[in-house]
């Protein structure tokens, strides 16, 4: 018995786009969906409530970062991840693959595992497969990711086959491991890099090791948009039909929809937040750079379009204020909306798909983003 159950209810019949549903142990998630990113158990800026407040419906944690940093047994000490930063509604977490990759030069790759130095103290470690489930197990994500290797971009074929190949290894090892299926669900993530016959290679062998949903991984990690977009498009087929696929690391407008309509149903990204601390806001009508001098006595919202509380509330020359003044206001006021902005991109994407005309909302959103299509 799998911790999830996935109900697809929709299919597009223009595009490959899917409308669906997850249970979890801690509530349901109407896909597609986008994650806000809480990498050391907190989305940066923002309570819980205010997260509630958006809509937020599930969130990302990092498992190499709470590892770190309190560790894994004092969460588990606090009561699992839920408990210790009072969110009761569906949390996944990553295994720390990605992280412990970009670490570089510190990072050693065995079969074994992941030899690396803390990004904090230099101190040694060393995280498996099995470690990386012992941690995740100790957390207590709803969903939770199999340790896996994101070749990099650009990365020849021998090495991206190699790489995925010992990837599968590591997820039948992570399967194997992972005690507590009732509760959590694992994850599988399917390398191949940019070739298609390593990614039909790496969907083959992970499929047939068999979990309750597939992550794409390896994109999003500098690789030209096309080039994205093409690898999800003869991806994507590759996976069941009745499991959710997760995007890692996908979160501006543009590709959260594109994404969509190659079948992808949940997506996580920092995007939204980090550029929040760097004082620009997502908008129906592009970027706006809240430092910029043309905004000192703009006294309209963010975004005219927007309903969210910083929207209702604020004017962009107050904001451009607190942030020339390094505010923390300036984080809280710009997070919030660009959290708020995402969430209700995928709403109104949900209802095109609900509607058979998510084409027509790519095309209308694209034009008046600026996006040149
Ligand atoms: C769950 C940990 N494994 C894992 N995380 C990832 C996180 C990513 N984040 C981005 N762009 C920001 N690409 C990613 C790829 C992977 C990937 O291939 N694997
Ligand atoms: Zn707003």
């Amino acid at each position: 018995m799998s911790a999830i159950k996935f109900e697809l209810i929709k299919t597009c019949k223009q595009t490959g786009a899917r409308l669906g549903k997850i249970q979890t142990p801690h509530g349901e998630i109407q896909t597609p969906i986008f994650m806000p990113v809480g990498t050391l158990a907190t989305v940066k800026a923002m309570t819980p409530e205010e997260l509630k407040d958006i809509n937020a419906q599930i969130i990302l944690s990092n498992t190499y970062h709470l590892y770190m940093r309190p560790g894994h047994e004092l969460v588990e000490k606090a009561g699992g991840l839920h408990k210790f930063m009072n969110w009761d509604r569906p949390i996944l977490t990553d295994s720390g693959g990605f992280q412990v990759f970009s670490l570089g030069p510190l990072r050693k790759i065995k079969e074994e595992g992941v030899e690396f130095r803390s990004h904090i103290d230099g101190s040694k470690h060393f995280i498996s497969p099995e470690k990386a489930i012992e941690i995740e197990n100790a957390l207590g994500a709803d969903i939770i990711m199999a340790f896996d290797e994101c070749a990099p971009y650009p990365a020849d074929r021998e090495y991206v086959k190699n790489s995925l190949e010992r990837t599968t290894r590591w997820a039948q090892r992570c399967k194997d491991a992972h005690k507590n299926t009732e509760r959590q669900a694992l994850f599988g993530i399917v390398q191949g890099g940019m070739y298609k016959d390593l990614r039909e290679q790496s969907a083959k062998e992970i499929t047939d090791i068999g979990f309750p949903g597939y992550a794409i991984g390896g994109l999003s990690v500098g690789e030209p948009k096309p080039i994205m977009y093409e690898v999800l498009e003869y991806t994507t087929p590759l996976l069941p039909e009745d499991k959710p696929r997760y995007l890692m690391g996908v979160g501006s407008p543009d590709d959260l929809i594109e994404g969509v309509l190659r079948g992808v149903d949940m997506f996580d990204c920092v995007l939204p937040t980090r550029i929040a601390r760097n004082g620009t806001a997502f908008t129906s009508q592009g970027k706006v750079v809240a430092r910029n001098a043309i905004y000192a006595d703009d006294f309209r919202p963010l975004d005219p379009e927007c309903d969210c509380y910083t929207c209702k509330n604020y004017t962009r020359a107050y904001i451009r204020h607190l942030v020339k003044c390094n505010e923390i206001l300036a984080s809280r006021l710009l997070t919030y909306h660009n959290l708020h902005f995402l969430l209700k991109l995928m709403e109104d994407v949900r209802t095109a798909i609900q509607e058979d005309r998510l084409m027509d909302f790519r095309n209308e959103f694209f034009e008046k983003y600026g996006y040149t299509k």
